[in-house]
């Protein structure tokens, strides 16, 4: 038996089963006899108590884990395995040490009384006549009900008693002779088993060994229990949650210690709960609730808690950072071109905002470049590489508007997404959302956008969880908002929220110097495109006077677009000398709103040898040219040859120009 009790398993060897033994005298004698043979097995603690004081005792050794099973016998028995939950094996009376117990007791009196806890023995009546003895048995309950019982006894004539352990010293007591009723067959008996479930308990012990370790590493609160819901295992996220040590709860079970995490229904029915949300100390957390099986059999439970804020939060990073290549700003400074000083203070105060995290508001006419300037600040920004978030506050309906802001949760209006969708304010999360047209966003989604700015936080369309965002906004406008304000359109609080860092791109009409050099790298860009191999700056210069002369409502948008439908006709040329600009003039009206221009065809000469004549140099044709066209004045002629005053002036003093005209 000894060899079958389990103990050679490899984690029986980490250490030796202990048993406690908590019994009266006659049972802490007999485990002493046993000792030379099991002392070398398992470590024995003996312990003489019996009723109250054996159960406190029982409740301790459970409590700080001193024994892997109780080993007890009779009223001991019965009382800790009712109030105890670790095992409790109990001394058996087999029949046949009853029968021999009371061959004993009938060779001093053929009278013998047996007294033991609660119930009587059944099969007693056999032995009475095959012994041919009168056997009287008693039931007791307590101490003192026992010691009346024996007194009882005596009276009546008795000489001896068969019971328990405590049975056998308080008969003694009373004067009486007592017989134990178990020998040391049953005792042994009893230690085998204790071996065996010791054996179980310690390769379940080193399991939750194991299972704590891999525990304590965990970010993620994790709790496990028994099939009682005996707290088996927990990790220090969970216990911060709870806010109790491990030590103080292990062992304890969790309907008692936490109620309201009780995994009493996944335990009853076996079935998994994933992805539960639930509130716990003024928190929201997801929940996951396993049971785990054996032999088809639940012996447990775990609960898993994760903050759902930081779900929220990684769920919208892997989303962003998954979008990122869409989502990412195409321009940067380099790619904003304009050389006109105003232009250039633009541009330097802008690449001073960028090296900040404040919100920025940019204003300027439409098509001049506000976008341009917003995706080039977050690609000079600490930000660069995160998202790049862009959306046009004017261009959809308000709850459109409101959804794509926002996000919404799954079910919060008719047809939307399952599992929900995460706004671009949350899409955008360490990188920049970019709200154009905001002086157009209805005052209502303003409010929201406003409470956004101060908390940084989203709550998403039918949403109660808020979701912490770490964005940058560039809010842009053609309108004038204070002007929007006056007129009730528009929260002055959010207009001070967004005007943090301000800056207004000029107009391309009022920075017509720029228009050389935008025009020509706009061309050149699509001619590329297109694959053209016409020389660009060639091709624009008898364009240049018209383009200067307009006024540009559309902005840096409406020159490249005009660019382009010049490429795309210029493309149906091989060589420049034959592109017909009185055509391509026809082809785009709106220029012609200039009044009294030269016949392009007849400037087209100078297309040949580029804008600035034929040696690369501006020659005095050119600057004729181009006086003329500006009517005499010396500024606007600079302008239009894409030069500054100065060396205009100069120039003009080079080619001996009439005083006069200097
Ligand atoms: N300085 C510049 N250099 C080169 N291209 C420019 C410049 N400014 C604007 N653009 C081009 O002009 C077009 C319009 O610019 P952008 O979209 O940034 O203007 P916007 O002010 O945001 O317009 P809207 O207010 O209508 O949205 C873009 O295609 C951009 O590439």
């Amino acid at each position: 038996m000894l060899a079958n009790s389990g103990r050679s398993g490899k984690h029986c060897q980490q250490r030796r089963p202990r048993i406690a033994v908590l019994g009266y005298k006659a049972v802490s004698a007999l485990i002493h006899t046993l000792l030379p043979e099991y002392g070398n097995h398992a470590d024995f603690e003996v312990h003489e108590v019996v009723f109250d004081n054996a159960l406190s005792l029982g409740r301790k050794i459970e409590k700080d884990g001193l024994a892997d099973v109780i080993l007890s016998a009779g009223a001991n028995a019965v009382i800790l395995k009712s109030a105890l939950s670790m095992p409790v094996v109990s001394i058996k009376i087999s029949g046949y040490d009853l029968l021999h117990a009371l061959q004993r007791a009938s060779q001093i009196s053929k009278r013998v009384g047996i007294v033991v806890y609660r119930e009587n023995i059944a099969e007693l009546d056999e032995f009475k006549d095959l012994l041919k003895i009168d056997i009287v048995q008693r039931p007791y309950h307590s101490i003192e009900e026992a010691e009346i019982c024996f007194q009882t006894f005596r009276n009546d004539g008795y000489r001896v008693i068969v019971g328990s352990s405590v049975a056998v010293e308080l008969a003694e007591n009373a004067g009486l002779k007592g017989i134990l009723a178990y020998n040391i067959g049953a005792v042994r008996d009893a230690i085998e088993d204790c071996l065996q479930i010791s054996a179980i308990a310690i390769m379940q012990a080193s399991r939750f060994d194991e299972l704590h370790n891999v525990l304590q590493h965990l970010h993620e609160a994790v709790l496990a229990v028994d099939h009682t819901q005996r707290i088996i295992a927990i990790n220090p996220p969970m216990e911060n949650i709870i806010g109790l040590r491990r030590s103080d709860i292990i062992g304890g079970n969790l309907k008692d210690v936490v109620p309201e995490l009780s995994l009493d229904r996944v335990i009853s029915r076996g079935d998994k709960e994933t992805e539960v949300i639930i509130s716990f100390s003024d928190k929201t957390f997801v929940a996951n609730r396993i049971p785990f099986m054996e032999n088809g059999i639940v012996s447990g439970a775990v609960l898993t808690l994760h903050d759902a804020k930081s779900i929220q939060r990684a769920d919208t990073t892997i989303r962003s950072q998954r979008k990122t290549r869409n989502l990412a700003a195409r321009y940067s400074f380099a790619n904003i071109s304009g050389r006109s000083p105003e232009f250039l203070r633009v541009i330097k105060t802008a690449e001073r905002y960028a090296r900040t995290s404040s919100t920025i508001l940019i204003t300027g006419q439409s098509g001049s470049g506000k976008e341009m300037f917003a995706q080039a600040i977050h690609n000079a920004s600490s930000r660069q590489n995160g998202p790049f978030v862009a959306i046009n506050c004017a261009a959809f309906p308000e709850a459109l508007l409101e959804s794509e802001l926002f996000g919404y949760e799954e079910g919060a209006f008719t047809g939307s997404r399952r599992g929900g969708k995460p706004g671009l304010l949350e899409t955008a999360h360490t990188g920049t959302v970019f709200l154009d047209e905001i002086g157009d966003m209805p005052i209502t989604l303003q409010t929201r956008l406003l409470r956004v700015l101060q908390e940084r936080e989203v709550v998403r369309i039918g949403g109660v969880m808020p979701v912490g965002i770490d964005v940058r906004i560039i809010a842009a406008t053609h309108q004038d908002i204070p002007e929007r304000i006056r007129q009730g359109q528009f929260r002055s609080d959010l207009f001070y929220r967004l005007n943090i860092l301000s800056f207004r791109i000029p107009t391309l009409a009022d920075r017509k110097q720029d228009i050389p050099v935008l025009g020509l790298s706009l061309l050149y860009s699509s001619l590329r495109r297109l694959g053209s191999s016409i020389p660009a700056d060639q091709a624009l210069a008898p364009l240049l006077p018209l383009l200067i002369e307009y006024s540009w409502p559309g902005n840096v948008r409406e020159l490249e677009n005009i660019m382009e439908r010049f490429s795309v006709f210029l493309s149906q040329h091989s060589d420049i000398s034959t592109v017909d600009y009185e055509s391509f003039r026809a082809e785009i009206p709106e220029l012609n709103a200039y009044p009294d221009c030269h016949s392009l065809n007849n400037d087209a000469q100078y297309a040949t040898q580029g804008i600035y004549g034929q040696d690369g140099q501006i020659d005095s044709e050119a600057i004729n040219r181009a006086l003329s066209l500006a009517k005499g004045s010396k500024s606007r002629a600079a302008e239009i040859l894409g030069i500054s005053r100065t060396t205009f002036w100069r120039r003009l003093k080079e080619l001996n120009f009439d005083d006069h005209l200097i």
